[in-house]
């Protein structure tokens, strides 16, 4: 049993405008009266929602609220972007950098996540890193070689001290959304390859202590299999964590 406290999170993607976020928001908070388990909890719903989350949570804290994306840029002339000022006005914790979504659909490279990661860090928010291959990339025999090239440029000048407030997502991408989940040992085997890259690029403490999701299809009833593996320290959750019972769940069978 390692020592890394669990990291649930919820992205809701392009789901749940204000009154959505505040009816589930409203219907999960009291369920965490019942959860005997420990995990950092966080919700990551669109920009527009994040305030009505922000508002309805009033500062709950067992819940965390997490932005999808950020610019890398600060304040200014960047029409339809927001800046880690803006989210830290609004007490964001976390940002998603770096889904597959964003660099497959938007063209992300790993020089832009890169950037974004490093902004922000500087702005005292938390990445949540995410990285993963194709089925073609794996299939191919290259998952080892993209996961590495990902984590050495998305990470590139991020020091050892600011690695401490980064969460790594493992999210193979042909399980995103497909209903087709990794078995446990393929997660497992994965996460303890991504930790020993970090082993290789920082050091042995540091992939340790470094927390790694998994996300791709996680449900109430593969979570436990799941969280249960030794190098798995949470999940992050799409389609699943649309709706309270089911995200809780999840949360509930973490903790057997
Ligand atoms: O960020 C979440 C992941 O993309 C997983 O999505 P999913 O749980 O719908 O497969």
């Amino acid at each position: 049993m390692s020592s890394r406290t669990l990291i649930i999170a919820a992205n809701w993607k392009m789901n749940k405008g204000p009154q959505e976020t505040s009816d589930f928001l409203n219907a999960f908070i009291p369920k965490l009266d019942g959860f005997t388990g420990s995990a950092d909890i966080v919700i990551a719903p669109p920009f527009i929602s994040i305030p009505t989350a922000v508002g309805t949570l009033g500062g709950h804290s067992s819940v965390a609220v997490s932005a999808q994306n950020v610019s890398d840029k600060d304040n200014g002339a960047f029409t339809g972007e927001v800046s880690t000022d803006m989210l830290k006005e609004l007490h964001v914790e976390y940002v998603i950098l770096g889904h597959s979504e964003r660099r497959s659909i938007y063209d992300e490279t790993d020089a832009i996540i890169n950037a974004k990661v490093k902004k922000t860090i500087a702005a005292g928010l938390k990445p949540i890193f995410c990285i993963g291959e194709t089925l073609e990339e794996r299939e191919g025999g290259k998952l080892e070689s993209v996961l590495r090239t990902q984590i050495t440029e998305g990470l590139k000048d991020v020091s050892d001290a600011d690695l401490a407030n980064v969460v790594i997502a493992y999210e193979p991408v042909w399980a995103i959304g497909t209903g087709v989940t990794a078995t446990a040992e393929q997660a497992q085997d994965t996460h303890k390859f991504v930790r020993s890259v970090i082993a290789d690029l920082y050091n042995t403490t540091a992939a340790e202590a470094i927390r790694i999701q998994y996300g791709g299809s996680v449900k109430p009833a593969n979570a436990a299999e799941l969280l249960g593996q030794p190098d798995i320290d949470g999940a992050l959750v799409g389609g699943a964590a649309l709706d309270p019972d089911s995200f809780f769940g999840i949360l509930e069978n973490s903790a057997q």
